[in-house]
């Protein structure tokens, strides 16, 4: 799969070599930031990414005279900003963090640090922190009161999100005692604990919504949602482990300074503010690497998800002293863990058809404890932290009489013979008619994200496809209550609201039944930009091809397959179908 979606020139080869490499790189590095910061579906995994940028990092100190600006090695990573929500501006700005996943690099960090300081390397102790896995966010207290919470953003400025985040009770509105600064920022992560991951994955689940791909993802969703009571229900939590800008001096109730981080934490849970379960002060680079050992043990027992540790300068006059670049501060690095790998046994390969007709190989696993959850499935097509794949078969332990698993040459669900589109890597079940589309179909048109039918998961749609009764969306339009009845599990309430809900729903937006209709390279974003565009549906199938370029966000290639699309028979028959069928979008 990946020898074959892989273009890339060879490492090995020379500076023209390089440069091709470089572009590369830059160039898959934005896409992939695009996939992450902004669409939330994120096509690898973190340490993948990571690793492709370390290797642009090193290109680039290679070739100093290909230095530039703009490159993605230059930027602190920037969470997408939100016009929705107010703009707020940091005055400390928020920074990233240099990041590894090799204890060489470490040393090598702590040998830097010490040669930069100098003589004052003799007072350099560190604090060892989990990295918590959410989404950071600047508390402003002005006079001690919660004036505030910001997103990242930038670095320079994020969205004002304090709406949403009001619900965490953990979160002060005052901080308590005295001895606050009359303004301050102080920093800290949101995130979403993984029994409630869980939860809200098996409900999505059970709803035929899509599922979140981490803990992670969740949290940053749910911080950005556009209803406060909403995101109440995510149960977001909160912890915080640094300062931003202060207007005075920190001290202590006694009148103390406050001047390490070891300290500041004592000062951050005096306040009232959640704070971290542990850190370790080390003395050195060995007691911090000692510490990092034990924070990995107790990994899964920590009430927050981490990808690792955050190793930092335990003095502030050390850590004004190393100072940052634009991107991150010198006296701080990240230790990331490598995704976590655990042995199993395969139950079965099963081949999943998608709504799209695409066909993807699943194992079904003895179940089996990796990084804080139960995984009894996994990819063998796709990557991701908690998405689980696998990544190697350890051929010694498999039973002699295991025969290789060979990739079916029929759809497992209506027998059409698989196929390949030109130049494609994905096998796909040419039948549009395949039960396990028609189902993908439907689950889609219900979904959240298109036309919200509650009570319409995927076993009910299951249901309604065995019967006959709907075999494409319109024919949901066409459901009644005396053929409901009949279905297993359908009493005559449900099928009541159900009614209801499909009837609600024919007067949704316009984009909802864009996103519904599936097409090709079509997400909310674009449904919504082609629904402002073309205003109705039927404007929308008389498009042409520029026509559809001129939308934002559309390019070439989508234009071009919407094009076909609209074009194709059995989709201008849906049309009309659903236009019969009396549905009345609105405009949004
Ligand atoms: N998979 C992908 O395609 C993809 C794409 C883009 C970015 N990413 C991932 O996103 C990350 C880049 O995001 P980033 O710039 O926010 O870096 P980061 O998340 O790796 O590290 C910086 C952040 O760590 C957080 N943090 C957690 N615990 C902390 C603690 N104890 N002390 C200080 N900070 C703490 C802060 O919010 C800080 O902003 C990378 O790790 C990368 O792997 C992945
Ligand atoms: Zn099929």
């Amino acid at each position: 799969h990946e020898n074959m979606t892989d273009t890339r020139p060879s490492v090995a080869a020379a500076s023209a070599g390089d440069r091709a490499r470089l572009d590369w790189l830059r160039g898959e590095i934005r896409r992939h930031d695009d996939l992450y910061y902004n669409k939330a579906a994120p096509e690898l995994s973190d340490a993948d990414y990571d690793a492709l940028k370390r290797e642009l990092r090193e290109l680039e100190a290679q070739h100093p005279e290909w230095a530039a600006t703009d490159s993605p090695t230059q930027r602190a990573g920037v969470d997408a900003r939100d016009p929705f929500f107010a703009p707020g501006r940091h005055r400390a700005p928020m920074l990233s963090l240099d990041n590894t996943y090799d204890e060489a690099d470490l040393r090598a960090f702590d040998t830097r640090l010490r040669a930069q300081l100098g003589a004052d390397a003799s007072g350099l102790a560190y604090v060892v922190e989990p990295k918590i896995d959410g989404v950071g966010v600047s508390l402003v207290y002005e006079n001690g009161r919660l004036a505030r919470v910001l997103t990242r953003g930038d670095g320079a400025e994020g969205d004002d999100i304090t709406a949403n985040v009001r619900s965490i009770a953990s979160l002060p509105d005052r901080l308590a005692g005295a001895a606050w600064p009359a303004f301050i920022e102080i920093r800290g992560e949101i995130y979403i604990a993984f029994a409630d991951f869980e939860r809200i994955n098996a409900a999505r689940e059970a709803a035929g919504l899509e599922l979140f791909a981490n803990p992670r993802n969740l949290a940053a969703g749910s911080a950005k949602l556009h209803d406060p009571r909403e995101a109440a229900e995510r149960r977001l939590r909160l912890v915080v482990y640094g300062v931003g800008h202060c207007e005075e001096p920190l001290r202590d109730e006694n009148g103390n300074r406050v001047a390490t981080q070891a300290a500041l934490h004592g000062r951050l849970r005096a306040w009232g503010l959640p704070v971290l379960e542990s850190y370790w002060p080390s003395a050195d680079l060995d007691a911090a690497w000692s510490a990092i050992g034990e924070l990995k043990k107790m990994r899964a027992r920590l009430a927050y998800p981490i990808d690792g540790a955050v190793v930092k300068t335990d003095a502030f006059a050390l850590q004004q002293k190393a100072g940052a670049t634009a991107r991150a501060p010198r006296w701080a690095i990240a230790y990331k863990f490598a995704p976590e790998r655990a042995m199993t046994r395969v139950l079965a390969i099963t081949a999943q058809v998608g709504r799209t007709g695409v066909v993807t190989p699943v194992a079904e696993l003895e179940p089996v404890r990796l990084a804080g959850t139960t995984v009894r499935r996994a990819s063998l097509h796709n990557a991701g932290e908690i998405i689980p794949v696998v990544r190697e078969v350890v051929v010694a332990k498999c039973p002699v009489d295991s025969a290789d698993y060979v990739f079916p040459k029929n759809c497992p669900e209506c027998g059409a013979a698989l196929a390949r589109a030109d130049g494609g890597v994905a096998w796909r079940c040419p039948n549009d008619a395949c039960p396990a589309q028609v189902r993908g179909r439907l689950e889609h048109f219900a979904s959240r994200e298109c036309l919200a039918i509650s009570g319409l998961g995927p076993k009910v749609i299951a249901r309604l496809v065995d019967a006959g009764l709907a075999r494409d969306v319109a024919d949901l339009y066409k459901l009644r209550a005396g053929d409901l009845v009949k279905l297993e599990g359908i009493g005559a309430r449900s099928a009541e609201n159900l009614l209801a809900a499909v009837e609600r729903s024919k007067h949704a937006e316009t984009w909802r039944f864009i996103n519904g209709l599936g097409l090709p390279g079509v997400g909310a974003k674009n449904a919504k930009a082609l629904a402002k565009r073309f205003r109705s549906l039927d404007t929308l199938a008389r498009a042409t091809e520029s026509e559809f370029q001129a939308t934002s966000g559309v390019g070439p290639e989508t234009a071009k397959n919407l094009c076909e699309f609209i074009n194709k028979e059995e989709n201008r028959r849906l049309l009309e179908k659903l236009k019969a069928c009396g549905i009345k979008p609105r405009e949004s």
